[in-house]
């Protein structure tokens, strides 16, 4: 196949060695592995780097980066000035002080710049901004001084609404409004929790706060009794997954039911596909239209793709980049699906890897101590589903796997931007093997759109169709099997698998 001609010449003229399953070195095409010739530029043992990455995570703050500008277009009627400095805010907003001062920022990211001002000035607002650019903060700030300032009135009810795809999200976005308003707050954030929920379901006349965080799932369970009389804000954070199949039927009863009430609308995404910007602009009233480096990733990330021959071959990547010391933590490895995660998993815990697993399947409270683990460095290997590629904000992953190709150029830009965020460098790898014929093209073409270099054979790949695409979408790769144990091992396995599957039904959501 033309295809792999392109790859073996591409591959050959890296000078770099191939390696069979065994480990040793062939000559032959297929079932090969290639050293990860980045990797090579540092060798340190984990455990030292380890401990410098918990010396750089507990830096000054004067030492925050400053997040490069990059390409954008405003548009829309009477577009605000952008916003040169956080001070600006006190003198053109009226913010206060106090407020100001609990940024810990030297300056604000552009997506800052040109957003606040327009939330500011009570306009509608779509969004995209690469991930890890702040787009979070860009809209916790000026609700935050609205309600801080008690434009709201002094009414019960929810004065803005954040959806968000997942659970975990939701609880980085309270932080987020924790950390800007602590001891000074007039007002209540809340994520809808389990337990929020079934308090607000069986008590009558129960609050949910002015600021209330949510997933659509939870959210459209407890929408007729929640008082949405004094709604301002609606804020759509992810927002083109909101409206992917999975999320669409939940938020378009949302939007149904908050029709009419919502005076100010704001969508924000790293990615906001066409179909999802005309379908948002329909939803809005004069919006500004912010655009920074659409459907580009994160120009702080360098992106590699690895040709792994087989599925064996991609394990054996992993194995060398263990001993090498070249998976330098904390890593982000990320499966097509929850089996293949959790085959994943027990295979890197035979190797003895500090690694852990977080996916649908989970429960809520093993969700939450598996972030927080990894969060505190205690755990240095994740390994997820795409349930984690988005908004999810961990300091300083130094390496993100695609383990499995993603079905989308959005899932991609996503996943890997779990990595070189606020303005820090980061790596990215994608593993692909001859199944991945059609799905690796569209990676070939973030990279491309995204400035990376490109070797020869890949600016030959052309582009995939729309229907490959929408068929990628809907059904991921057949792959071979990861598992290499013991048949018997690996049934006791799926059976513990399968428990936490079950704990799930009957204690999550
Ligand atoms: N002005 C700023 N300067 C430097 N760092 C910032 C600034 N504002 C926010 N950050 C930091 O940048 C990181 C990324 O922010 P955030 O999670 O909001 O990104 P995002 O654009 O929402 O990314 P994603 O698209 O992946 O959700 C956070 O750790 C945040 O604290």
């Amino acid at each position: 196949m033309d295809f792999f001609r392109l790859l073996s010449r591409g591959t050959k003229l890296d000078n770099a060695e191939a390696f069979t399953k065994s480990g040793k070195p062939v000559e032959d095409e297929d079932n090969i592995i290639r050293p990860l010739d980045f990797f090579h530029t540092h060798s340190t043992p984990a455990q030292e780097v380890r401990e410098k990455e918990i010396k750089r995570q507990s830096e000054p703050e004067s030492h925050v980066p400053v997040i490069p500008y990059q390409k954008s277009k405003t548009t829309g009627n009477d577009v605000p000035h952008p916003l040169t400095t956080f001070q600006d805010l006190v003198s053109r907003f009226q913010v206060s002080e106090s407020l100001v001062s609990r940024i810990k920022f030297p300056a604000p990211t552009q997506i800052q710049s040109e957003a606040i001002p327009g939330i500011l000035h009570d306009r509608d607002i779509l969004a995209s901004a690469p991930t890890g650019s702040g787009k979070t903060l860009a809209y916790v700030l000026p609700i935050a001084h609205i309600l801080q300032k008690g434009q709201q009135g002094s009414t019960n009810g929810i004065k803005a609404l954040i959806l968000v795809p997942t659970k975990e999200l939701a609880t980085q976005v309270l932080e987020a409004f924790t950390i800007l308003t602590r001891g000074a707050t007039t007002f209540k954030v809340q994520v809808l929790t389990k337990s929020l929920l079934a308090r607000v379901t069986s008590e009558a006349g129960a609050k949910a706060g002015d600021v209330l965080i949510a997933t659509p799932l939870r959210l459209v369970r407890a929408l007729a009794v929640l008082d949405f009389g004094s709604l301002r804000h609606l804020v759509l954070d992810e927002a083109d997954k909101l409206f992917d199949p999975a999320f669409a039927p939940q938020t378009d009863d949302i939007l149904a039911h908050l029709r009419g009430r919502t005076q100010q609308k704001i969508f924000l995404s790293a990615t906001l596909p066409s179909s999802i910007e005309t379908l948002a602009l329909n939803l809005m009233t004069a919006p500004l239209r912010i655009l920074i480096s659409p459907g580009q990733a994160a120009a702080t990330v360098a992106q590699k793709l690895v040709y792994a021959g087989s599925e064996a071959g991609k394990l054996l990547a992993i194995r060398q980049m263990l001993k090498t010391g070249d998976l330098t933590p904390p890593v982000l490895i990320f499966l097509q699906s929850i089996e293949r995660a959790n085959a994943l998993f027990h295979e890197l815990v035979y190797d003895g890897v500090n690694v852990d697993v977080i996916h649908g399947e989970r429960t809520e409270t093993q969700r939450r101590a598996v972030v927080e683990r990894f969060k505190k460095a205690e755990v240095w290997v994740l390994i997820c589903t795409d349930v984690f590629a988005r908004g999810i904000d961990v300091h300083g992953v130094n390496l993100v796997i695609n383990y499995d190709v993603p079905q989308s150029a959005q899932a991609y830009i996503h996943r890997i931007g779990r990595t070189g965020r606020a303005g820090k460098q980061g790596k990215a790898v994608t593993f692909f093997t001859k199944d991945d014929v059609e799905s690796v093209k569209i990676v070939v073409n973030v990279m491309k759109e995204s400035g990376c270099e490109v070797q020869e054979w890949m600016t030959r790949l052309g582009k995939v169709d729309k229907k490959t695409k929408k068929q990628l979408k809907r059904k991921p790769v057949e792959r071979d099997d990861i598992s290499t144990q013991p048949k018997k091992r690996k049934r006791k396995n799926q059976s513990r698998d399968k428990d936490n599957g079950r704990e799930l039904s009957t204690k999550d959501e």
